[in-house]
């Protein structure tokens, strides 16, 4: 059945795909960005658009709502080391506006963007969602403090809610890819250094606990969790809050991933040890065994090398 979604943050990497997806299963959707990160033309043709804040989210929200998609965030993990406020604010204070917000109006379905970084260094992989949280930065902090707000908001209220925790997202789908300013995620980097438009890779260190001593992490195209946010809205019940993380399952190094750029795109890509980059835990990968379970979850392009393809793609069309 057709519904009316607001997407928070759609103006942005992940949440312009899944606006896409939205719109592509016939329903209407809203998008309201404040632009801090993302770009007006990255908010795919088809959705109604509203430059505004979440923390402003009563002026547009009302009944004719059937859920939110909530993005809207900051989420640089090193930014968030040294400038913690600015997450408390933005991710906490806004997410308590736009819960207020959707209460008044009696909009009862929310997905939300949680992440891997809301478990901090894991005693075990692959991650399951029992494992204790113990963020390593205040990004993941803000997260898991959003995720307990909502875990009340369900009880108390009757919302029906899913927290998706994300690992790391790439890829590309269609129009819509990843495009931070500056870029800080890994493999959006590796590809500009592939254009030439970077000298070389930073590797934020050598020295960790995995067997080539950079940080491992599992990467999921974006096109994957897009459909698992359509899953996770149909799914959600009132009062009930789930939790699932969203990852395929592997682990790659940085220096795999430097390897595999090198592969897709035929350039050769310089690499430079830095020092480890604060709050990064050394191995990330998820068990998305609930998503599979409760969503029907079934991610399909798990390739590193296809997804480092269609980012690749997306990064020289936009470069053309
Ligand atoms: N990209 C990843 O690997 C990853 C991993 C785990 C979780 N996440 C989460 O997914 C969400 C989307 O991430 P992304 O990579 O697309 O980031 P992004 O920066 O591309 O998108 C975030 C969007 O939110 C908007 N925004 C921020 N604060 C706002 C506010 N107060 N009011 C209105 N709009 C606001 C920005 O302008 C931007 O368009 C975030 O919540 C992030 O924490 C991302
Ligand atoms: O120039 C760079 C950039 C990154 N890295 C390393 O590459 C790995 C991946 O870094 P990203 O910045 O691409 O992604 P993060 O793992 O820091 O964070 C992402 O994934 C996390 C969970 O895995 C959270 O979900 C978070 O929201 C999301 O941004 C990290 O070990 C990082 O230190 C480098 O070596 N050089």
């Amino acid at each position: 059945m057709s519904g009316k979604y607001l997407v928070t943050g759609g103006a942005g990497y992940v949440g312009s795909v899944v606006a896409q997806h939205l719109l592509e299963a016939g329903h209407e959707v809203v998008v309201l960005d404040n632009l801090s990160t993302g770009f007006r033309e990255g908010v795919p043709a088809g959705a109604a658009f509203i430059e505004g804040d979440i923390r402003d989210a009563a002026k547009w929200l009302d009944a004719s709502f059937d859920g939110v998609l909530h993005f809207a965030a900051f989420s640089q993990v090193g930014e968030s080391v040294v400038k913690p406020e600015k997450y408390w604010e933005n991710n906490v204070g806004g997410t308590m506006a736009l819960l207020e917000a959707m209460r008044a109006a009696g909009v009862r379905r929310l997905v939300f963007s949680s992440t891997a970084a809301t478990y901090g260094e894991p005693d075990q992989v692959p991650i399951v969602e029992s494992a204790p949280t113990k963020p390593t930065n205040p990004y993941g902090a803000s997260k898991l403090a959003v995720d307990h707000m909502i875990t009340g908001e369900a009880a108390a209220h009757g919302l029906g809610a899913v927290s998706l925790r994300y690992f790391n997202v790439a890829g590309a789908y269609g129009t819509c890819g990843e495009r931070h300013d500056p870029e800080s995620h890994l493999i959006p980097l590796v590809l500009q250094v592939a254009q030439g438009r970077r000298d070389a890779i930073s590797v934020f260190g050598d020295d960790y606990p995995t067997p080539d001593g950079t940080c491992v992490r599992d990467y999921i195209h974006v096109a994957d969790l897009a459909e698992a946010h359509l899953l996770a809205v149909a799914a959600a019940e009132p009062g009930e809050h789930l939790i699932c993380n969203l990852g395929n399952g592997n682990g790659f190094s940085v220096r795999e991933v430097v390897e595999t750029v090198r592969r897709v795109t035929g350039h050769p890509i310089p690499e430079v040890v830095a020092p480890r980059r604060g709050g990064d835990p050394a191995v990330l990968v998820a068990s998305a065994e609930t998503a599979r379970e409760k969503l029907g979850w079934n991610p399909s392009r798990a390739d590193l090398a296809g997804i480092v393809s269609d980012a690749w793609e997306f990064a020289q069309r936009r470069a053309g």
